[in-house]
């Protein structure tokens, strides 16, 4: 398991000749009886990494549609513990890696030495926090480490150069660049200049750079890839699952680099 699981699937996909593909999906929309099911459904999709949003009270950085799915989990009773022992559940029954996504409320309840133990517990790859900066990572990142767990970091638009090399000096499992300012969820276009910034972010990164915020489309994930690693979709597939149309999933996943 651990983050060296999520890197030997990264190996895969390159010798294949095609680009990273992460899913975010969150937990518990449609019932925790239901995540298993979903995982392996991502799985069949040839998704690469399963994000796993955890559903929490007050989602700063999420759009309408994961605003939504998140308090349909919480309608269900979710929390950041069910979550982590469904998923330990069933951890050998699924061969694609899970990143958990979770704002750092949850995690300072639980603390963050017993989140840590319990990722582990659940063969988890990765974890991203959107509220805690590097700066302030050090009390999650130590006991994850010992797990060989990835602590995600993000770049954004606003990054400057030097700010971007401190972020992928020292970098775990992938970089997470983010395509716009403002919050999750579909978008029609990107800035202009996107595809110089993804490109100037993977020259410097030792970690693959993943393009997330607004990807809704395989149109999007082709171009956006091509100036890095791959991308990371969200409000889409949720909208999908939730439609009950994960089927169509597949149709967002790009093929080998150059066949369309
Ligand atoms: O929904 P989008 O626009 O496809 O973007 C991915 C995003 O949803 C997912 O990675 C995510 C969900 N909640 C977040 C909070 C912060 C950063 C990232 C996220």
């Amino acid at each position: 398991m651990t983050k060296h699981k999520m890197n030997a699937s990264f190996a895969r996909v390159k010798e294949e000749g095609k680009k990273i593909f992460t899913a975010y999906i969150m937990a518990g929309d449609g019932g925790l009886h239901k995540l298993k099911e979903m995982i392996l459904l991502l799985e069949d999709a040839g998704v690469t990494v399963v994000e796993l949003g955890i559903p929490f009270s007050d989602p700063v950085a999420d759009g309408p549609v994961i605003q939504e799915a998140g308090k349909r989990a919480l309608a269900e009773k979710v929390t950041l513990t069910s979550v982590l022992e469904e998923l330990a559940s069933f951890k050998n029954d699924i061969s694609i890696p899970v990143v958990i996504m979770t704002y750092a409320n949850p995690v300072f309840k639980l603390g963050a030495q017993t989140f840590a133990d319990k990722c582990a517990e659940a063969g988890v790859s990765g974890v991203i926090i959107p509220d805690v900066p590097m700066e302030e990572e050090a009390e999650f990142k130590e006991p994850l480490s010992k797990h060989e767990i990835a602590l995600i970091r993000f770049v954004t638009l606003t990054s400057s150069d030097e700010r971007i090399e401190e972020t992928v000096n020292g970098a775990e499992g992938f970089i997470y660049a983010v395509t716009v300012n403002g919050i999750t969820g579909a978008r029609t276009g990107f800035a202009g200049d996107l595809s110089d910034h993804l490109a100037r972010i993977k020259t410097k990164s030792p970690v693959p750079v993943l393009a997330g915020f607004g990807v809704s489309s395989k149109e999007q994930a082709e171009t956006l890839g091509a100036s890095c690693d791959g991308v990371i979709v969200g409000s889409k597939i949720v909208s999908l699952l939730h439609e009950g149309r994960g089927h169509e999933i597949k149709e967002l996943v790009p093929g080998k680099v150059g066949v369309k």
